[in-house]
């Protein structure tokens, strides 16, 4: 069984203004197995973030199921839901969404807060993150103090702290110059290396060809996949780059 499957998942925005109602996401199946890395790559406007915050449980389908550890999403109570994200989905936002009166530790603790485990495990458990993705010299530092590379570091931090079943990565990179991005890019491959399944919506092709798998969605449906291989980092950029030409100029 996959980590994550989505069956004919459709996302109908209805206006309550007008007849016009926009269909996000048409009918779409996809599977992730555990450990995978996927960029999702399209358009402005295709329905990445759609398919983003469905998958993050944030937002409901009109119609399809969502399996996440064989768990039908659907199946959750109203109230059980938060629990489960809590519990199961990382998730990091391109503008790092740090709390700004907490310091670079306090920040990455800050999920396993309102759980019951006790605070000498929650300190364990932050320091071992923060030599993972190598920030315990920032750990007393507050998020004005430090770069934007690494505040989204520390926010990596905070997602997989909870240790997710899936870390979500919302354009990671989108708010970083390229020295920032390449820090960043490489603590999520590193942590994906490490068994970590992580999915991440992002504009930037240097981005996706660090992944394994890039999914491509134009108007609602995934219109074609890539498989990185055993393809360079150099050579799978140029696939990708190749995938998105042919894809927009096809304009119907
Ligand atoms: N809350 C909403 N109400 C109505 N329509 C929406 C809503 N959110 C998104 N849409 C529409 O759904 C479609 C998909 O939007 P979505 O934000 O998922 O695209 P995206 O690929 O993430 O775009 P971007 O790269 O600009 O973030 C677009 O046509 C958008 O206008």
């Amino acid at each position: 069984m996959s980590l994550l499957e989505l069956k004919n998942i459709s996302r109908i925005y209805a206006s309550k203004f007008s007849a016009v109602s926009v269909e996000a996401l048409k009918k779409i199946t996809i599977e992730v197995e555990k450990g995978e890395f996927v960029a999702i790559m399209g358009e402005s406007g295709s329905g990445k973030s759609t398919l983003l915050n469905i998958i993050a449980t944030l937002d409901e389908p009109t119609a399809g199921d969502l399996y996440i550890a064989g768990k039908n999403i659907s199946g959750i109570s109203k109230s059980g839901i938060s629990k489960f994200r809590r519990e199961n989905i990382g998730y990091i936002f391109q503008d790092f969404n740090l709390l700004e009166t907490l310091n670079v530790q306090e920040n990455i603790e800050l999920p396993l807060v309102l759980s019951n485990i006790n605070p000498d495990e929650i300190e364990k458990r932050s320091e071992e993150v923060m030599k993972k993705l190598r920030i315990l010299e920032l750990k007393n530092k507050y998020p004005y103090q430090i770069s934007g590379g690494e505040k989204q570091r520390v926010a990596i931090g905070r997602a997989i702290i909870i240790n997710p079943k899936i870390l979500l990565a919302d354009e990671p990179t989108g708010a970083l110059d390229s020295k920032s991005s390449t820090m960043v890019l490489n603590n999520l491959k590193e942590i994906n290396e490490q068994g970590q399944t992580v999915l991440m919506v992002t504009h930037s092709l240097i981005a996706a060809s660090k992944a394994k798998r890039v999914l491509f969605i134009k108007d609602g449906i995934i219109y074609n996949q890539l498989f990185k291989g055993s393809r360079s980092n150099e050579d799978f950029y140029e696939l990708i780059s190749y995938t998105l030409t042919v894809m927009n100029e096809k304009e119907e």
